[in-house]
């Protein structure tokens, strides 16, 4: 299973009827109409997609700015989702005449699973000794992926339209998702989460369905940041797949961070901007993933491979000047088949590779194992202890998160139609992940204009003392490891600076727009006020338009006459009507009354002139802001520098 060149070896767009709903979205943004979206800046950074964020991740309320606004954010809380899909005979498979020992119940979403060679009478069977027992088991869905011709057959349009999209419904509100594609090697992992060009697979999909929902949800006080990262986890060594291959090759360390637990450090994440340009990027990736031919698959994957999507949704409110920041991580892992020896015949490096993925799919059932069955507690009420084997493997430590903390997670067991042995494991491992309970909470932030100030104000300060430590440790103890240790840490920060940075500036440019927007309304009230003023619309005297029609009088006239006396005095009694058409005669009156109404207009205009001119202020006043940022960013740039030939230096040095 690859997500290569051989799946999806050039781009095309996805056409599927999904039907986007942005409904999360709309609760984060308020009522303005205008469209505009900025998608971060170009600049390709280093460790983020894994990385800790900047913020506490703690779920914020949000208060009710509009009537849609989130209240608070609803516990994530839940089990795991299980999917299951069977996939067809394979060409070589049909060759050996094999039997289908699959059957899918749509409506209890049941898959038995049949003994081989088992006759109707008996659900049992004996083949060279074994016995087998048929055995059924229920998911969340049964994809039944088997003959294209059944009714039933579920493509990959079902898949994504039962999984993916309400899995990005979970981004939108601001959720971390993973779905892990799991099962024995050309089970279908790679087909389902990538497909091919003409059957794309749950991950372009969900690409392309995040940014055609961006696209709708466009207003001008939300901006949307996209970047993705992409890693494989081979032979126990974490490899970044958005950089070229090297030879030896270049491994990525793990580390761990108090608030956001493990992460790889120096991975590269891009910004993207597109369904296009993200595709370009995976395409790019999955050339570098490590693949080869085996008995059981010609292009089998040898590593898992975990492509994650950081989708950042910024709200600024221009009435408060407060900005609301939600984040979600979209995780999407393609697995290493798992394989017995014997059946892949793999000698040498693909047996070495082969017990390497074993290892970790083997902590991986040891750790959903320990997860569907939580210890209960000790005697006393003391807590258990931690018994999950997170760290027995780089798979499981990375997935950490996934798998028991905070993210709605789902797994897709996939299995061939006619190997008893591995879908039983399949299904087995699969059963016992429908008990894994996440507590997946909203990642949203909530920051004033006041805060923001002082970050940044925090962060010029940081980034000042960040220098000075560097560059007089780098004097003195040059060729400790300590040293090295501490520039990274430093490079670290500054990278989480810049990536502030990045956000604030997005924020300025939001408020821009918004400002922009609202100066532009002022504009066009200005410009209709004056010119009514210019050209205000005379009063008809209505005694003088009926001596012109007199001569002209008809029915009809007569009739429109009426109405328009009856919209002008609408409740008049009779008798008073000569009176109130005395003061349309009275042109004297009229004209004071024209007076007056000019006043009003002027007394107006002075206002809107005033306010229009406080808009202006505000607005240079933030460009200035803006320009201050820009131009401090570009000095902070210039004094980075040296923190990155330190760095790479530090890197040589140790290596
Ligand atoms: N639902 C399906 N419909 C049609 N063909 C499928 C389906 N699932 C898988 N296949 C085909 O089966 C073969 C193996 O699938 P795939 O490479 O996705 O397996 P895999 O589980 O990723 O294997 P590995 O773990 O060895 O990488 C491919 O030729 C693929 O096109």
């Amino acid at each position: 299973m690859a997500l290569d060149a051989r799946l999806y070896n050039h781009l095309s767009p996805v056409s599927h009827s999904s039907t986007a709903s942005v409904s999360s979205m709309s609760a984060l943004s308020s009522s303005t109409a205008a469209t505009s979206t900025s998608i971060a800046s170009t600049t390709l950074m280093q460790s983020t997609a894994s990385s800790p964020s900047l913020r506490s991740r703690e779920s914020v309320i949000v208060p009710a700015s509009g009537p849609v606004a989130l209240q608070s954010p609803a516990p994530g809380g839940g089990n795991v989702k299980v999917v299951v899909r069977v996939r067809a005979f394979l060409p070589r498979e049909i060759q050996k005449g094999p039997e289908c020992l699959i059957s899918m119940n749509p409506l209890t979403q049941e898959t038995i699973l049949a003994a081989p060679g088992m006759n109707t009478a008996t659900p049992r069977s004996q083949v060279r000794g074994k016995v087998y027992e048929e055995k059924s088991f229920t998911f969340d869905r049964s994809f039944w992926s088997h003959d294209e011709s059944d009714e039933q057959y579920a493509g990959q349009e079902d898949v994504y339209n039962c999984l993916g999209e309400e899995f990005l419904d979970h981004n939108f509100e601001g959720y971390h998702t993973c779905i892990f594609a799991y099962g024995q090697t050309g089970s279908g992992k790679s087909y389902t989460m990538m497909g091919t060009p003409e059957r794309p697979g749950l991950i372009p999909r969900t690409c392309e369905d995040l940014f055609e929902r961006i696209e709708e949800a466009q207003s001008v006080d939300t901006t949307y940041n996209v970047r993705v990262s992409y890693f494989e986890v081979y032979n126990e060594h974490v490899r970044d797949l958005l950089v070229p291959r090297t030879d030896p090759p270049h491994y990525l360390k793990i580390r761990e961070s108090p608030t956001d637990g493990p992460y790889v450090k120096d991975l590269t994440d891009v910004p993207v901007r597109s369904y296009a340009d993200i595709m370009n990027w995976m395409r790019k990736g999955d050339l570098s993933r490590t693949v080869a031919s085996t008995k059981m698959n010609d292009t089998s994957s040898r590593s898992h491979a975990v492509f994650t999507i950081v989708l950042k949704q910024i709200h600024h409110d221009l009435a408060t000047d407060e900005t609301t920041e939600r984040t979600a991580r979209i995780r999407l892992v393609d697995l290493a088949g798992s394989e017995r020896a014997k059946a892949t015949e793999a000698t040498g490096q693909r047996l070495r590779e082969g017990s390497n993925i074993n290892k970790s799919l083997t902590t991986l059932g040891r750790v959903i194992a320990a997860l569907a069955e939580p210890k209960q507690q000790r005697p006393g009420g003391r807590r258990p202890k931690e018994v999950v084997p997170y760290r027995d493997s780089i798979l499981t430590w990375l997935l950490k998160d996934s798998l028991g903390g905070n993210s709605k997670t789902a797994m897709i067991a996939c299995i061939a139609p006619s190997d008893y042995d591995e879908t039983l494991s399949t299904l087995r491992y699969a059963d016992q992940a429908k008990r894994i309970r996440t507590r997946a909470v909203v990642n949203q932030d909530h920051v004033s204009a006041a805060e923001r100030d002082a970050q940044i104000a925090e962060m010029a300060e940081q980034i000042r003392i960040l220098q000075l430590a560097v560059s007089s440790n780098s004097a003195s103890k040059r060729e400790s490891e300590v040293q090295n240790e501490k520039l990274d840490e430093y490079q670290q920060q500054v990278e989480k600076m810049q990536r502030l940075m990045e956000e604030n500036k997005m924020v300025s440019e939001c408020k821009i727009k918004q400002l922009q927007t609202e100066n532009e309304a002022l504009r066009n009230h200005l410009k209709l006020a004056l010119d009514s003023l210019k050209n205000p619309i005379p009063d008809i005297p209505l005694r003088k338009r009926q001596s012109s029609l007199g001569s002209l009088r008809t029915e009809e006239v007569e009739e429109v006459e009426v109405e328009e006396r009856d919209l002008k005095t609408p409740s008049l009694p009779e008798e008073e009507e000569e009176e109130a058409s005395g003061i349309w005669e009275d042109e004297q009156e009229s004209s004071d009354e024209q007076d007056e109404q000019a006043w009003e207009m002027q007394a107006d205009m002075e206002n809107l002139l005033e306010e229009l001119s406080m808009f202006r202020r505000k607005l240079t006043a933030d460009h200035e802001r803006f320009g201050i940022k820009q131009q401090q960013q570009a000095k902070e740039e210039v004094e980075r520098r040296p923190f990155g030939r330190l760095s790479l230096n530090s890197t040589a040095q140790r290596a």
